[in-house]
């Protein structure tokens, strides 16, 4: 019988060490998909182990794809021998990310049917800034269960696009079919996050002509085809970051390695605030929260403000805080369902709308609890980590989405935290929140 994880955790340890950070999830999981738009072998390093990335390994070559592991971290692919511009459902309805084989495979083949995406469950997570997109550069596009697109005329022509919201996976995906349009498209008001850069300079690499990325202004002048190369993934902001929220929450002292400390500075300096030290230097950080904790307000927004995705790490050091803090969340409408979990440790947490009041308290109490998404699960190992007692998460297939090893690289860390196999209950949907 299949078997899903638990984490047993012992907390009230604080977190001493080295941890080194792996590739950074969203831009693996755009560049993965990206390698179809080239028409020669791509090797591709610092690919995070997470199930998201070999999810796409298996659409890949489930459409025809040749792919071949070189080892832990580094792959190549070769999407030459591609047939068919229609993965199957049950694949692609597991994955947000898997909206990027619309934007790969119809600028590739003038042509895609992919099913509508899943991911974490946050309220609507609508795509209709991509679509937008694709209707401008002249796709006609049908949306159901399968969302079909094609190229009239089987090439997709450059345009304007001035997005109404800022939207990552948009920016991504209209960047990606816009790459061997005829004609050259711009894309207005587009998302800035690091992952963005990191899939404009992978397909530079290749042969693209991308400018602009990392403004809100980036343009594509298409080119006629992309050849094989190698490139190498960024770090993972988000994962440094719940590294870094976890000192916060458990104190101790921790020598991040393999950042990019501009990425980094939207956090750091929340976390300085609440009286954590940071100090850079190169590619890694050093961490240490020694004194006690202060109160702080947190307003998530596009890069580069505070990240979303690191929203419910920090509600969790905040839990820890002396003082009332707000935790504002700006990018999606329910992301705070993680909330009911913490207030069993012991949260004193109010949540009206996208608005949560903290109170701090002086400590959190071990409990079962459930993660019912990738970060609020990440918040709740760290809350297991700072609290008192034993902590038994449960549906941990969340983290193992996007966290490579935490269980393994927070043991070396000096945490008592352990992994334990259940016997699954019944069918279980592993990647749908
Ligand atoms: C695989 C991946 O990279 N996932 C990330 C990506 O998700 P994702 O790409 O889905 O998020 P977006 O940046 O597109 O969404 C931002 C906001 O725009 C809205 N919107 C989005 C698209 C659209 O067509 N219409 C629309 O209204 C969304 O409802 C949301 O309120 O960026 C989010 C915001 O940083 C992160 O939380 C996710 O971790
Ligand atoms: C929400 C996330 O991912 P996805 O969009 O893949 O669900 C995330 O990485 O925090």
């Amino acid at each position: 019988m299949p078997v899903l994880n638990k984490y047993i955790i012992h907390g009230g340890r604080p977190l001493f060490g080295e941890v080194t950070i792996s590739g950074a999830k969203n831009a693996a999981v755009a560049i993965i998909p990206a390698a179809l738009l080239v028409d020669g072998v791509c090797r591709i390093e610092n690919i995070p182990q997470i199930s998201d990335v070999t999810l796409f390994f298996s659409i890949l070559d489930e459409l025809g794809a040749r792919v071949r592991v070189l080892n832990q971290h580094a792959v190549e692919i070769d999407c030459r021998t591609v047939r068919s511009t229609h993965p199957s459902y049950d694949m692609a309805r597991r994955i947000r990310a898997s909206y990027y084989l619309l934007g790969a495979l119809l600028g590739r083949f003038g042509e895609a049917t992919v099913a509508m995406p899943g991911g974490c469950n946050f309220g609507v997570r609508p795509i209709d800034q991509h679509v937008k997109g694709f209707r401008a550069m002249g796709a006609e596009v049908t949306e159901g269960n399968f969302v079909h697109a094609a190229a009239r005329g089987g090439r997709l022509t450059g345009a304007n696009v001035y997005m109404d919201v800022v939207s990552v996976g948009a920016t991504m995906n209209i960047m990606m079919a816009a790459v061997l349009a005829d004609g050259t498209t711009t894309i207005e008001n587009a998302a800035k996050e690091p992952h963005i850069v990191d899939l404009a300079n992978f397909l530079n690499s290749m042969g693209a002509d991308i400018k602009g990325a990392g403004t809100d202004s980036i343009r594509i002048k298409g080119v006629e085809r992309l050849s094989g190369g190698t490139y190498c993934i960024i770090p993972d902001q988000i994962e440094a970051g719940t590294y870094m929220a976890a000192v916060a929450a458990t104190g101790g002292q921790l020598l991040i390695r393999n950042i990019i400390p501009k990425h980094m500075d939207c956090i750091s300096a929340k976390l300085m605030e609440m009286g954590v030290t940071v100090e850079e230097q190169d590619d890694t950080m050093l961490i240490r929260r020694s004194g006690p904790l202060q109160r702080a307000n947190v307003k998530t927004l596009p890069y580069p403000g505070f990240p979303t995705d690191m929203q419910p790490q920090i509600t969790v050091a905040l839990c820890l805080a002396q003082g009332t803090s707000l935790v504002t969340e700006g990018v999606w409408n329910n992301r705070f369902k993680y909330v009911e979990e913490l207030r069993r440790m012991g949260a004193q947490i109010q949540v009206d709308g996208r608005v949560a009041v903290v109170e701090g308290v002086t400590q959190l109490t071990g409990a079962p609890v459930q993660a019912c998404d990738l970060r609020a699960g990440a918040a709740l190992v760290i809350a297991g980590l700072a609290a008192q007692g034993e902590t038994e998460l449960t549906q941990v297939q969340y983290i193992e989405r996007g966290y490579e090893d935490l269980v393994g690289k927070l043991r070396q860390l000096g945490a008592d935290i352990r992994v334990e196999e259940i016997p699954e209950p019944e069918e279980t949907e592993a990647h749908i929140c």
